[in-house]
């Protein structure tokens, strides 16, 4: 049998703090222990503000931990942020192209300035515009492309080095769905090819699309790791969602019912999808709110997930 391989990157009870000047500082990410394995893509999902550009400025060395480290292919960032570097390919939230430049121009100084050696330049420079799809636009100026296909230069950059380890910050917002779809198909690629890619997201379609596995934070905290897979099965198989006033708790205490969330005026009944549990809930949903209104039977989703999990999250740090 073959040893397990040690993870590609490594979060050890990571903290970031930042300090405010009238009152506690925030922690945007608190105690942040994770293992991202070879070989795949691994989404950090949470809403705006949840940490995940933090969790990935700390990784590329551009935050210094208030507590805890990052290991990227065993290098601690704190000792040897060029060593964890040469390891790693970013595409930033923000591009930071040259507008005035060519897509080519752009490469090239990027391949000088990361020190590809000069006889291989042309050879990388074409590789990875064919790998986004960019190649006849190679002459234009970056100014006159769409956000997608900035973006997806953006991930020819960061492919020019070869890294072992590819970290996208929300690839795809405010991206067209056909960028979105070329974009997912050459980051499902990368990891095809035995790379690594860490991407932060907030859109629960890209995480049950490309993560393999998915770590969900909110307020800093991780809630929750696994598949898309194994998160939604943490629900039970069935949701049933009701418009309604906000349902009495003690829905969740019935039987074959996993837990039940409340969102906009309709509740989300997790259930184990039995008929005669979908029956005694509709009862008693109706006998609360006569006007109650069966919304659908579904599968439960990410976002289930996420609100539920949200709520449970709160409520341990006694904030609900
Ligand atoms: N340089 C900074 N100084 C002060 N506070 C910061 C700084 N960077 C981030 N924060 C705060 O830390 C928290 C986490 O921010 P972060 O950018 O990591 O969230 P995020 O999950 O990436 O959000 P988004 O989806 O909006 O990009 C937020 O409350 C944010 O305001």
């Amino acid at each position: 049998m073959n040893a397990p391989q040690a993870p590609t990157i490594s979060f050890r009870e990571l903290r970031m703090e930042f300090p405010r000047r009238r009152s506690r500082p925030l922690v945007a990410l608190d105690s942040l222990t994770l293992d991202v394995g070879h070989g795949q893509v691994f989404g950090l999902l949470g809403p705006n503000g949840s940490g995940k550009t933090t969790s990935v400025n700390l990784l590329c060395g551009l935050l210094r931990p208030t507590g805890g480290t990052v290991l990227v292919e065993g290098i601690d960032v704190r000792t040897d942020v060029t060593g964890v570097r040469t390891h790693l390919g970013v595409v930033p939230q923000e591009t930071a192209l040259y507008n005035d430049l060519s897509a080519e121009e752009n490469l090239a100084f990027h391949a000088r300035l990361y020190g590809v050696p000069r006889a291989q330049r042309r050879n990388r420079i074409n590789e990875v515009l064919e790998l986004v799809g960019l190649a006849e636009r190679r002459g234009d100026r970056v100014g006159t492309y769409s956000g997608g296909m900035q973006r997806r230069l953006a991930l020819a950059r960061a492919l020019l080095t070869r890294p072992g380890v590819v970290v996208l910050d929300e690839p795809t917002l405010g991206v067209d769905v056909q960028s979105r779809a070329a974009l997912w198909d050459r980051v499902r690629r990368i990891a095809a090819d035995g790379g690594t890619v860490l991407l932060t997201t907030n859109y629960m379609e890209e995480a049950q699309a490309l993560a393999d596995n998915l770590a969900i934070l909110d307020h800093g905290l991780l809630i929750a790791t696994g598949t898309p897979e194994e998160l939604r099965g943490r629900l039970g198989r069935t949701f049933i969602d009701v418009r309604t006033a906000r349902p009495d708790p003690a829905l969740a205490r019935l039987p074959g019912v996993v837990g039940v969330s409340w969102h906009d005026g309709v509740a989300s009944v997790a259930a184990d999808g039995s008929p005669a549990t979908i029956r005694t809930l509709l009862d008693r949903l109706t006998e609360q709110d006569p006007d109650a209104l069966l919304v659908g039977v579904r599968r439960p989703d990410l976002n289930d997930v996420f609100l539920s999990l949200t709520g449970t999250a709160l409520r341990d740090r006694g904030q609900a």
